[in-house]
């Protein structure tokens, strides 16, 4: 890279807006949406759709709930011109769906554009010419008045021709290509010229389109570009105004957020941000971005990785992980403190209620996603997420001091498995640790126990295997059954915290008591967990696991 980029590359000037408006404008509404998936999505791949692939990805868009589809380049391809004709003949359009077709300023190619849609109800065509000065120069070889004069020409003649085709309502699309890199002066002569040669009265509506054909400033340049021709368009009740943003520099859904405060009423880009180079503007972002402020965007994500799934297939080009809204892991935490405010937040939160869950801007439910996910442990996770898994997939109920010690366990194993812990591996180590300590421990396990009431309380008579197949028998009084286990068992224990849980419902629930014991000294305290039908057996299970794993732990 050069030290000193200015001498290769000339910074875009901004435009001198006195009294923008635009920054104190809030988006109310959705847009009128215009898909180009199947154009300028198309003409961006390794092998453009074929038929089956265009239909597919035609019929999805219709079902998401576009009512304006750029269905090809039909003088440019034998491929989109079938398919155009197919949508006619089959009757595959729906009454309040326009397609849309993109043809240059050359009359052959208007000629075969308008005889693609012949039969239509209604299409929007849509002609285009660059106008900024680098493409006058280097592509066209044209001045300002011969680009004028051919957009003047080229209207003119769809004009006079769409009379042969009565059928049809058509609706003129102008776009100056390389408006965000012309003047615009320059831009605003050429849709006044569009729209001089093709509105006939002050009833007649057309569609001038903005595109930032490559981007080459900061949005609010956009927006103050938008801005500008929105004041400056003659007949502005007569335009749809729409723009059309890439996303060379990351931007393209900034953008076409900004042009609607500075004025556009329409928006044209890709599902999941496909298109020429870094991509259209993404359609499902800036549509869900909407819906994530209480406004309905009148288009359906409901299953939206569904519908990636259909457009992975129909462009052969993978969704990144950490694409907004659809990505894999974009609803997934893995570190402690954000897992720890989303079970905080799933914990608060109501049904129906306003959704308040700290790090996910959106409820994955709305989206035909699960839960399953947001919350993934690694050696970034901390108790939160871990406590939060094992009750979302187990119902374990953890204490926070047992969240704690069970933590610092999963901890030590993640840092030594260097990878992601399943929640069934979180569950695995959960019975090793505390459901099975004597396999682990080499102390004697349960085998069976008899209780007994005397006058005094209550006696037990504890018969044991050690894990080599031993076997012994204890006994012990207390004045209940975890008196008199621990006095069967052990020299000195106090139980510092007791809890017991259900686990599942009716007939097959099961009694979870979690306990926590301290043998004195420096050992500290440590939690044991039993589950069985029996409540009773649970706490004999759960004194036996938390003794078990004492490693000073003696029998008497
Ligand atoms: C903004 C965009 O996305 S632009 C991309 C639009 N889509 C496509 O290009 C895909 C479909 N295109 C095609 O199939 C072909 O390019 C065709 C059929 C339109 C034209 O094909 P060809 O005649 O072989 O020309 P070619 O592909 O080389 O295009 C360059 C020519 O088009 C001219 N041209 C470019 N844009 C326009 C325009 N809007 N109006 C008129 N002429 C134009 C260029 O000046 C150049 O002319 P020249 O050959 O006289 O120098
Ligand atoms: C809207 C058209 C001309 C376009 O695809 C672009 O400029 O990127």
């Amino acid at each position: 890279m050069l030290l000193d980029p200015s001498c290769k590359y000339i910074s875009h000037p901004p435009v001198q807006l006195v009294d923008r408006q635009w920054p104190d404008q809030t988006i109310s509404k959705a847009p009128i949406w215009l898909s180009t998936d199947l154009r300028d999505g198309n003409q961006a791949l390794f092998e453009p759709m074929n038929l089956n692939r265009k239909h597919k990805l035609f019929q999805t868009l219709v079902q998401v709930g576009f009512k304006e589809i750029e269905v090809g380049f039909p003088a440019g391809s034998q491929i989109d011109f079938n398919f155009c004709r197919q949508l006619i003949e089959q009757n595959l359009i729906p009454e309040d769906v326009a397609p849309m077709v993109m043809t240059q300023l050359r009359h052959d190619l208007i000629d075969r554009t308008l005889e693609s849609m012949s039969g239509a109800r209604r299409v929007i065509v849509h002609l285009y010419n660059a106008v900024a000065p680098v493409w006058r120069e280097i592509v066209f070889g044209l001045s300002v008045e011969q680009v004028e004069q051919l957009v003047r020409d080229n209207v003119r003649y769809l004009k006079r021709r769409v009379v042969d085709f009565p059928e049809t309502e058509w609706v003129l699309q102008y776009s100056p290509e390389t408006f965000c890199m012309a003047e615009l002066e320059v831009s605003l002569r050429m849709c006044h010229a569009a729209m001089d040669e093709w509105l006939e009265d002050d009833t007649q509506t057309m569609i001038i389109n903005l595109p930032t054909t490559v981007e080459v400033s900061t949005a609010n340049v956009f927006a103050d570009q938008i801005e500008w021709m929105h004041h400056h368009l003659q007949r502005r009740q007569q335009v749809i105004l729409s723009v059309h943003p890439h996303n060379d520099r990351g931007t393209g859904v900034a953008c076409g957020e900004q042009a609607l405060l500075a004025g556009a009423d329409r928006v044209e880009g890709c599902l999941f941000g496909n298109g020429e180079r870094s991509g259209n503007l993404d359609l499902v972002t800036i549509a869900l971005n909407m819906y994530t402020q209480g406004i309905s965007p009148g288009l359906d994500f409901s299953d939206i990785l569904g519908l990636a799934l259909t457009v992975e297939e129909c462009t052969a080009i993978a969704l990144h992980p950490r694409h907004p809204y659809a990505g894999d892991l974009v609803f997934t935490a893995f570190s402690g403190s954000h897992q720890d405010a989303i079970a905080k937040g799933f914990k608060r939160q109501q049904v129906g209620a306003p959704w308040r869950i700290p790090y996910l801007p959106i409820d994955p439910k709305d989206l035909g996603r699960t839960y399953d996910g947001v919350v993934r442990v690694n050696s970034q996770s901390g108790k939160g997420g871990i406590a939060f898994l094992l009750e979302q997939d187990y119902g374990i109920q953890m204490p926070r001091r047992m969240q704690v010690e069970f933590s610092s366990i999963v901890q030590k194993q993640a840092d030594s498995a260097e990878t992601e812990l399943s929640s069934q591996q979180l569950w695995e180590l959960f019975t090793r640790t505390y459901l099975q300590p004597e396999q682990a421990s080499g102390v004697y396990g349960y085998q069976r126990h008899s209780l007994f009431e005397t006058s005094s309380g209550q006696e037990i008579v504890l018969d044991l295997k050690s894990t080599q197949g031993k076997h012994r028998q204890v006994k012990g009084r207390g004045n209940g059954p975890i008196a008199a286990t621990l006095d069967a068992l052990a020299q000195h224990a106090t139980v510092l915290s007791y809890e017991e849980r259900n686990l599942g419902q009716g007939n097959d629930a099961e009694a979870v008591t979690l306990i926590e014991l301290s043998t004195g000294g420096l050992s500290g305290s440590y939690f044991g967990v039993g589950i069985h039908t029996n409540s009773t057996t649970a706490s004999i299970f759960a004194v036996l696991s938390a003794l078990a794993r004492v490693s000073s732990f003696q029998y008497k």
